[in-house]
């Protein structure tokens, strides 16, 4: 749907044979919905023993119907509506409605015909269909093995981060501007990396961090394209300006992307944000369904946290501790609301979601983690290159904003990775890499 009166190119589709679209749609998704089959039939036993035999019926019915998904895509069906009558249900089938007035001379919506963006994030919520059509199912995570095994596999790495942010905050008040500034940018590219630990582009497969998150980045830094972070910095210094009752209480805005590594990484720049009395409030903005094999839930927030808390080891365990403390004090909360698992672009939010849109407009900052994030922000259109991104997000700017993205799809075009950041009119701030 169009923001107001701004014109926008082609929405990157499958139907562009060879395009990364094509490619995604024709293997990636076919792969994924056979792995979420594959985790099911897998956890039969578990399901017979917790459930029985209407578990184990569940399952059969569950199955059958991830199978019939898979085969509409793969034959290029026109795409159903839903019919599980959930919270979402119906926003998702106006959706529908909105793209086939789109589609030219009646075409029906179909997996090969219709936006790349919005068939890849209906496949997920098919996927929650099966599950919410068949309980006990309903409230089964598919994705979650793959999560916890990337939290288990990152270990070495979690540990080094922990360290090195307690090791920060303990030296803290000797710390110069300039000091906490440069500590700030790298914990900054830290999350950027961490966003290379996705379930969805390994379509599965592990992809967990290995190396140290620390040492690795000097090799990295060439990777990103042009780096506006430090305007990052200067709008976190702004927002510590005095309000009308003293010091201003900065708010951050994170909204997620994947469980693991990545998640810790956010939650060690929240951690040092608020230690560095930088934010006073930390808002994360997580998935209210299992999305795109790695994001984050709120059972995979809370989990961590625990996890992280229980490690044997001190400064993790430090770390994790801190963390539930920010969490039952309010300076930190978690939220999911709907939005983030439709399809929409942001561009519609102010229209679609206006209760989020105009949450958004408190924060001082938002952080925009990860690839998709960054295809809904710029609309997973056909840019130019050139575009600069606060055109990009055609009018979307609820608050000052910074996507963090490691490139994973086309909306970029160039191989490196990417930190944005945007500033509405009134900073007269408008500039992207
Ligand atoms: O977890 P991230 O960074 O949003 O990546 C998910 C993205 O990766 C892909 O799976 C590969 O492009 C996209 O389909 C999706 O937008
Ligand atoms: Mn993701």
């Amino acid at each position: 749907m169009e923001a107001e009166g701004i014109s926008a190119p082609l929405s990157l589709s499958a139907e562009f044979e060879g395009s990364f679209a094509y490619l995604t749609v024709r293997d990636r998704l076919p792969t994924i919905l056979t792995k979420v089959i594959d985790t099911l039939h897998r956890n039969k036993d578990n399901f017979f023993k917790e459930y029985g035999k209407e578990g184990v019926q569940a399952e059969k019915t569950a199955i059958s119907f991830l199978s019939r998904l898979r085969n509409e895509l793969q034959t290029d069906k026109p795409v159903l509506s839903l019919t599980d009558n959930a919270e979402d249900s119906e926003a998702w089938n106006e959706y529908m409605r909105r793209q086939q007035d789109l589609m030219e001379d009646g075409r029906p919506v179909s997996w090969f015909k219709s936006p790349w963006l919005y068939m890849e994030c209906y496949m997920y919520r098919r996927i929650q269909e099966a599950l919410y059509m068949n309980p006990p199912m309903d409230k089964f995570d598919v994705f979650k093995e793959g999560k916890t095994q990337s939290y288990f596999e990152s270990q070495q790495a979690i540990k080094t981060l922990c360290t090195y942010l307690q090791e920060l905050i303990t030296n803290m008040e000797n710390m110069t501007e300039i000091q906490l500034r440069d500590s700030f940018l790298k914990l900054l590219q830290i999350s950027l990396w961490g966003n290379k630990c996705d379930l969805s582009i390994s379509a599965g497969q592990d992809n967990s961090q290995k190396s140290s998150p620390i040492d690795s980045l000097p090799d990295l830094q060439r990777f990103i394209l042009v780096d506006d972070s430090s305007m990052v910095w200067s709008t976190l210094v702004a927002a510590q300006g005095a309000g009308s009752s003293g010091k201003k209480h900065a708010r951050v805005d994170i909204i997620l992307d994947n469980a693991g590594f990545e998640l810790i990484t956010d939650l060690v720049l929240a951690d040092f944000l608020v230690s560095a009395g930088l934010a006073k409030q930390i808002r994360f903005h997580g998935k209210s369904i299992p999305w795109f094999v790695s994001d984050v839930t709120k059972q995979d927030f809370e989990w961590t946290i625990m996890q992280t808390m229980a490690a044997n080891h001190k400064w993790m365990s430090a770390s994790g501790v801190q963390w539930k403390h920010f969490m039952k004090e309010g300076t930190w909360s978690y939220h999911d609301h709907i939005f983030w698992t439709l399809p929409h672009e942001f561009c519609d939010m102010a229209v679609d979601a206006a209760d989020l849109y105009s949450t958004l407009q408190g924060s001082d900052l938002i952080l925009f983690k990860g690839d998709l994030n960054y295809r809904k922000l710029t609309g997973d259109r056909k840019w130019e290159h050139t575009v600069p991104f606060d055109q990009a997000l055609r009018g979307f700017q609820p608050a000052p904003l910074c996507s963090l993205r490691t490139l994973k799809a086309d909306v970029q075009g160039s191989a490196e990775d990417c930190v944005h950041a945007v500033f509405p009119e009134n900073q007269g701030h408008g500039f992207g890499l």
